[in-house]
């Protein structure tokens, strides 16, 4: 059984307050935020005060997902908007370590994203200071992408990693997820699936919410 993390990205943005009260009575563990610059990816999502509202009505924590550029600018902003988690990419944080310690002095949960390109092993360095690696299992910009099966395998070295040396982060997968390829994900040793288009494309968003976290 993995937690489950439903990207609001996918919800209806003109019913945000009905789509976060949907959330807060499902299982659903957290709620992900997924942030775009449209430099760091091509897409433009939404910002600071978007994550203000949805923290205003969210009874789960925010897992926020910084799809952006120079991510240091923004960190105390997340953090006074409701994140419980900030989310950076490996690829846009060339002080990574000072990143993420600024992260925690802020009380906020760090974590780590790496894009299907970069090996896990870029990590190994950090892997001691995360709350979370979030193996992106799509290109990040954009929901409603195909799931690419090498992330698998990226899981499965996290978790020997994990286990070889006693880390306490957890491993999120984010992008394509679904009930064809939770089980796996589970078994190769992901602890957050995050799930978009799956959940708010599905006739039940609740029940669907309820069958990936019963994987
Ligand atoms: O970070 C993301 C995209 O960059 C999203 O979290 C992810 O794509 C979730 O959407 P879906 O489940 O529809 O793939
Ligand atoms: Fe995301």
């Amino acid at each position: 059984m993995a937690e489950i993390a439903p990207s609001i990205l996918a919800a209806d943005f003109a019913n945000l307050q009905r789509d976060i009260e949907m959330l807060n009575a499902s299982e659903a563990d957290y709620i992900h935020v997924d942030i775009m610059d449209g430099m760091f990816v091509p897409n433009i999502s939404f910002g600071i005060p978007v994550c203000e509202a949805i923290h205003k009505h969210a009874r789960k924590p925010l897992d926020v997902h910084l799809m952006i550029e120079q991510p240091d600018r923004y960190l105390e902003a997340f953090s006074k908007a409701g994140a419980w988690g900030l989310t950076v990419h490996y690829e846009a944080c060339p002080h990574l370590h000072s990143t993420v310690q600024h992260i925690r002095q802020l009380g906020v949960q760090p974590g780590v994203a790496i894009n299907p390109h970069t090996p896990v092993e870029a990590l190994s360095e950090i892997l001691p200071d995360l709350s979370l690696v979030l193996v992106m299992s799509v290109n990040p910009g954009f929901g409603g992408q195909k799931f690419i099966e090498n992330t698998y395998k990226k899981v499965a070295t996290l978790k020997a990693l994990k286990e070889k040396f006693g880390y306490n982060f957890k491993i999120e997968v984010d992008g394509g997820v679904n009930l064809d390829n939770a089980a796996s994900l589970i078994q190769n040793g992901a602890d957050i699936l995050v799930a978009g288009s799956f959940v708010f494309g599905s006739a039940n968003p609740t029940a669907t919410i309820a069958d990936l976290k019963n994987k």
